[in-house]
């Protein structure tokens, strides 16, 4: 089988890359500042330097590929509220650009990896796959806005395209923009880190590699047009969090300072994934375990995150 994974220099991707050993790998990436190659070193692979949103590329990259995951998109929500432009072109235009490349290019499975956050903010219960879409920031809306694009190359054309939904994923290789690896990078040499309005915005925290299973999952068995969620382990406020990422480090509450929150902060994400689930989906990493082997290799890779 060929695959062809965009954006697998990033956090999530590269560990996707790993996570498919025997098949022929094409990862075709940008290499933004969330980009490396060294984030795919070890791991079997042809590179390919580009720009999703570049047809001319992709008419001759995407033939002959079995299996498309697109990751490649602008990821950090401050980033978008301080410019959205790139977060429309790259996320919106540049996924459009990809499932016409992949439609006429025969591809026989597009899997479009998407977040929670389309849905905006819940403030109890959970989300099930049909929750109407209610994105607030800009990389929210851009995420929506291609993953509608997406529903409607399965419908208009029959693009065996699923899309994924997942919450917050945490795990080696992160940019250290995102809290946990902010937070870590900066406790590990004694700074201080900020937290945001009154600490009390709930994340449900899942482990990258359980993400990528889930991914897997539904690339082998996802229907056309369908919606899965990934829901994580750990239900945890921003306070909760910077305790537990304060211990991690043995490092004590001094070091936090509340800082202006965030533009339209959502207060809560959280999904529903029994339709995952009862295609066979299991996660296997507690956060406990999880967050120590981070905290682990963020401390033994400082040359990574300080470079
Ligand atoms: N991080 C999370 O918690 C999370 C949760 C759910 C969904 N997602 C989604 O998963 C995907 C990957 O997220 P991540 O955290 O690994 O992001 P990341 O920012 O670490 O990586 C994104 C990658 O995409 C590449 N890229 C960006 N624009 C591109 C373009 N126009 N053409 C080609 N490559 C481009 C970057 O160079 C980078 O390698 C994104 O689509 C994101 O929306 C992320
Ligand atoms: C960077 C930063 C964040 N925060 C808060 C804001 C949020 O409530 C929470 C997590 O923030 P972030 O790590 O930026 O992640 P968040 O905005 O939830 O978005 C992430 O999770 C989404 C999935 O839910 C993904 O789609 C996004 O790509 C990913 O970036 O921590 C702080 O309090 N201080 C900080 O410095």
């Amino acid at each position: 089988m060929r695959i062809l994974v965009t954006g697998g220099a990033g956090f999530i991707g590269s560990h996707f890359v790993r996570g498919l050993p025997g098949a022929s790998v094409t990862v075709l990436d940008k290499l933004t500042y969330a980009g490396r190659r060294a984030n795919l070193e070890g791991a079997a692979h042809t590179f390919v330097h580009g720009d999703i949103c570049d047809a001319g590329l992709l008419a001759e990259v995407v033939p002959g590929h079995d299996v498309v995951v697109n990751f490649a998109a602008e990821s950090h929500v401050d980033r978008s509220i301080e410019g959205a432009s790139e977060f429309v072109r790259s996320n919106v235009l540049g996924t459009q650009t990809l499932l016409q490349a992949c439609l006429e290019a025969g591809v026989a499975k597009v899997v479009q990896v998407s977040t929670d956050e389309v849905y905006g903010t819940i403030e109890s219960g959970s989300w099930t796959e049909d929750a109407p879409l209610a994105p607030r920031s800009p990389y929210a809306a851009s995420k929506a806005g291609a993953d509608l694009i997406a529903r409607s190359y399965a419908v208009t054309y029959g693009l065996d395209v699923s899309i994924t939904r997942c919450g917050n994923n945490y795990g080696p290789r992160q940019y250290p923009e995102k809290i946990i690896p902010l937070f870590v990078t900066r406790l590990l040499r004694g700074a201080t880190v900020p937290l945001y309005g009154d600490g009390g915005n709930v994340r449900d925290w899942i482990h990258v590699k359980d993400h990528c299973a889930g991914i897997r999952l539904v690339m082998d068995k996802g229907e056309p047009g369908e919606v899965y969620h990934i829901a994580g382990t750990a239900e945890l406020t921003n306070l909760e969090l910077a305790g537990r990422l304060l211990e991690a480090c043995g490092q004590g509450w001094d070091l936090v300072e509340y800082v202006e929150d965030r533009k339209g902060h959502d207060r809560r994400y959280s999904l529903d994934d029994a339709k995952l689930r009862a295609l066979g989906y299991r996660r296997e990493i507690p956060f406990e375990q999880g967050l120590k082997d981070t905290v682990r290799w963020y401390a033994g890779h400082r040359g990574w995150w300080a470079a």
